[in-house]
């Protein structure tokens, strides 16, 4: 089976994954199966397309492999998108899922349902040794939630309801999150890629 390195530490993505890829008869690694530890990219970047690529190229030099990342988050409309690039550091650098989403519902006291819209966004880059690196986007659209439920997905899944569902993202399975979500439609985009890959 073909294997593709993704570049990144978090469990939530590495599953989503692993099962968006299977389709396309592709193994999904991550940096959580080296052996060696590969220190943390630092995040510089003010968008998602900075990040991700950065994020790509740095891991696809250091194993001179072809690499992919992903960069995501939440953007907020009420907020004037935040968190944004910050999602995963928003309630501070622990990168503790509750509390970041915490901070959003203290933010958004108030603020009555139909101005509650907000967006995920995924943007994957594809960097590849002696190539160009590229991006593409995906988003999913919906609002943000008055209290926490579910337990599937990670991240604010348990805060946001997509458009034409009246369920949080943690309240649907693998499989419905999947088919709609920011990351599913971001890797939409690079099937021409992994057709000639
Ligand atoms: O509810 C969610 N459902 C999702 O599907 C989702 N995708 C992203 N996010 C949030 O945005 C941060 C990304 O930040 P991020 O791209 O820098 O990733 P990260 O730092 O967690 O890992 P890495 O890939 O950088 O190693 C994550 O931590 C999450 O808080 C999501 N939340
Ligand atoms: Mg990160």
């Amino acid at each position: 089976m073909k294997k593709i390195m993704i570049a990144t530490k978090n469990e939530g993505k590495v599953k989503e994954f692993k099962q968006l890829f299977l389709k396309y008869g592709v193994d999904v690694i991550s940096l959580l199966d080296m052996e060696e530890d590969i220190p943390d990219v630092e995040e510089t970047g003010t968008t998602f397309e900075q990040n991700a690529a950065l994020k790509a190229e740095t891991i696809s030099a250091v194993l001179n492999i072809p690499v992919i990342a992903d960069d995501s988050g939440l953007e907020i409309r009420a907020l004037e998108g935040r968190p944004g690039v910050y999602s995963a550091r928003y309630a501070g650098t622990s990168k503790n899922d509750r509390a970041n989403l915490d901070k959003v519902l203290t933010e958004l006291t108030g603020v009555p349902d139909e101005n509650r819209m907000a967006r995920f966004v995924c943007v994957i880059a594809v960097a590849q040794p002696g190539k160009s690196t590229f991006t593409k986007r995906g988003t999913c659209e919906g609002k943000i939630g008055l209290h926490p439920t579910g337990k599937h997905g990670f991240g604010y899944d348990p805060i946001f309801i997509p458009n034409e569902y009246n369920r949080t993202m943690a309240q649907l399975s693998a499989d419905e999150k999947n088919a709609i979500s920011h990351r599913r439609n971001a890797l939409s985009q690079l099937e021409d890629w992994l057709r000639r890959t």
